[in-house]
């Protein structure tokens, strides 16, 4: 039997996909029914899982050690020396015993710890590593278990600790390093720039370049490279935005890899999305083809969190504050009108976490729409009937949707943006639109307040929990790329930090889990019914 064939055969025990479970009505407080059970397995392929690349026998009773291995290999990281495998390394440039003397009584202090002084150097060894599952869940019924069997047994997965190593693989002073910002903003690229140039300049680099306007930069020969230095970016985190621009679209990668070619560099550091990832991984594959010696370092930003395996994304939390904002004044709105309804509309293309956040933080959402989630609008079980409740008991009501919610109620546009992401209708404005129509046909007075804070949520600097990630995240993108490799992103995993291989943390969007117990707390929250 296959993995995959075990894990349906466990599915097929649960109720039947498309049945109907309990009841529908609008005052449900049992959280088994306000989540419908299909939707565990509608969205079981894409939750955050780290599923084998191939089907594994798990009738073999070596079928761990098999998982392990398959898991060891995915998550490898891509070094130099795989091209090169004669590549030397030179002790670290980067050491922290140098800049802070030991004094006598720290010498004492820590003498214990570390068995001679020489030991000491705050490296990472390279066999370090960061457990990426932390639960052990007993049964596959567990809220937000994931499984890789249909006991659901223990099995590590374990992926490669971030931060600076002993032996780095490039010289500081033959180093020009890039830094290009691409996708959407997103609050902390500044600090994360930032970080990157100091951390570079701490190691010994002199050349360090911004590439301007995203991997438009790379074409464009009215645009200039952007110097940097610490000079340059002691203050810049003091403001949202990107110092260096960014852009959607831009040149193909054969293109963006002639540019690094001609101009010598040899460390591209690349902030961006998913999209922003999926070029960086080719231009760290090109760059193999073509037998260049350069690490391509990703750090992921979105604010709508959806990278795999990661706790957050930076920018996330500073998005989360601004746009809790906006459902503030939507529930003063509703709550000072006569039968007033907020709506709220949110970025996330395809996944809720903005919406879902927002709404626990925020405490004054009664639903919450998410692009995970589908539901009716019309119809004795739809979001219309529940406000018209929400109005007649409580006498005003908030609605939060995510951007990406809802999208098989509109017509669709067949647009797309420069970098061929779909442009979505906008379900803000049709929910606004429709709430309006419904009350005044059933005769029943509603006031109906719309706030879209779209890009200002993420066109603010970043807060102090972001600016911590984004120092992180930033100084451990250079130690990768001093320690060689290449084709990696950085993440933040269970508290620790950790180095991914590109390609898997962007196979697809990382989704809101409607069986775990972050989206069941914010059912709780929101005390909202399935609308299907
Ligand atoms: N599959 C791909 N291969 C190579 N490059 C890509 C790919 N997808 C997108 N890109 C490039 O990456 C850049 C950013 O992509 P995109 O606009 O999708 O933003 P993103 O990185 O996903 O960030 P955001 O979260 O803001 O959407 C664009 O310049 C685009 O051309
Ligand atoms: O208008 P822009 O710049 O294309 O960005 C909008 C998109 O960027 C994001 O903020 C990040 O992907 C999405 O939530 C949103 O759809
Ligand atoms: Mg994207």
């Amino acid at each position: 039997m296959t993995l995959m064939g075990s894990i349906s055969h466990s599915i097929s025990t649960f109720p039947p996909m498309g049945s109907s479970y309990g009841p529908h009505n609008l005052h449900s407080t049992c959280l088994q029914f306000s989540v419908p059970h299909k939707s565990r397995f509608i969205f079981n392929s894409t939750k955050n899982q780290t599923l084998p690349t191939t089907s594994i026998d798990l009738t073999d009773p070596d079928w761990k050690t098999k998982f392990y291995n398959d898991f060891e290999s995915r998550f490898r990281l891509p070094h130099i020396t795989d091209v090169f495998p004669n590549a030397s390394s030179i002790p670290s440039t980067f050491c922290l015993k140098m800049r802070t003397p030991l004094h006598d009584h720290h010498h004492h202090a820590t003498s214990s710890h570390y068995s001679s002084d020489q030991d000491w150097n705050g490296y990472i060894n390279n066999n370090d590593r960061v457990l990426l599952k932390t639960i052990h869940y007993s049964s596959p019924t567990s809220a937000g278990a994931e499984c890789i069997d249909p006991n659901c047994t223990w099995v590590e997965q374990w992926v490669h600790r971030a931060g600076p190593r002993e032996k780095i693989f490039f010289k500081p002073e033959e180093v020009k390093a890039a830094i290009v910002t691409c996708g959407g903003l997103c609050p902390g690229l500044n600090d994360v720039i930032r970080q990157i140039v100091i951390t570079l300049e701490i190691y010994g680099v002199k050349k360090i370049v911004g590439i301007p306007f995203g991997y438009r930069g790379f074409s464009d020969k009215e645009l200039t490279d952007v110097p940097l230095s610490r000079r340059v970016v002691q203050n810049i985190h003091l403001s949202g935005g990107s110092l260096l621009g960014v852009s959607r679209g831009g040149p193909g990668v054969s293109d963006i890899v002639d540019r690094l070619e001609e101009r010598g560099i040899n460390m591209l550091f690349v902030l961006g999305g998913n999209g922003t990832h999926a070029g960086a991984n080719a231009i760290h594959n090109e760059c193999r083809k073509r037998q260049l010696k350069v690490s391509v370092i990703g750090v992921p930003k979105t604010i709508d969190n959806d990278i795999l395996l990661m706790d957050k994304t930076f920018g996330f939390d500073t998005a989360v504050e601004e746009a809790q904002r906006a459902i503030n004044s939507a529930y003063i709105e509703a709550h000072s009108a006569y039968h007033g309804i907020g709506v709220v509309k949110l970025m996330g293309r395809s996944s809720g976490f903005i919406a879902m956040q927002a709404s626990l933080s925020s405490g004054q959402v009664d639903i919450c729409l998410i692009p995970e989630l589908p539901f009716n609008l019309h119809g004795p079980h739809g979001v219309l009937s529940h406000l018209k409740y929400l109005l007649e008991t409580k006498g005003s009501a908030v609605v939060c949707v995510a951007e990406g919610a809802g999208q098989d109620l509109l017509q669709k546009t067949n647009v797309t943006d420069a970098s061929g992401n779909i442009v979505f209708g906008d379900i803000g404005v049709y929910i606004q639109q429709e709430t309006k129509k419904y009350f005044k046909e059933v005769g029943v007075h509603a006031d109906v307040k719309y706030i879209d804070p779209t890009y200002m949520i993420r066109a603010v600097r970043a807060n102090a929990s972001d600016g911590i990630l984004c120092t992180v995240l930033g100084q451990n993108a250079v130690h990768g790329a001093f320690a060689g490799y290449s084709g990696i992103t950085v993440g933040l995993c269970n508290t620790h930090y950790a180095y991914f291989p590109i390609p898997e943390v962007i196979s697809h969007p990382r989704l809101v889990d409607p069986n775990s117990r972050m989206w069941h707390r914010c059912l709780t929250s929101t005390g909202q019914p399935d609308f299907i």
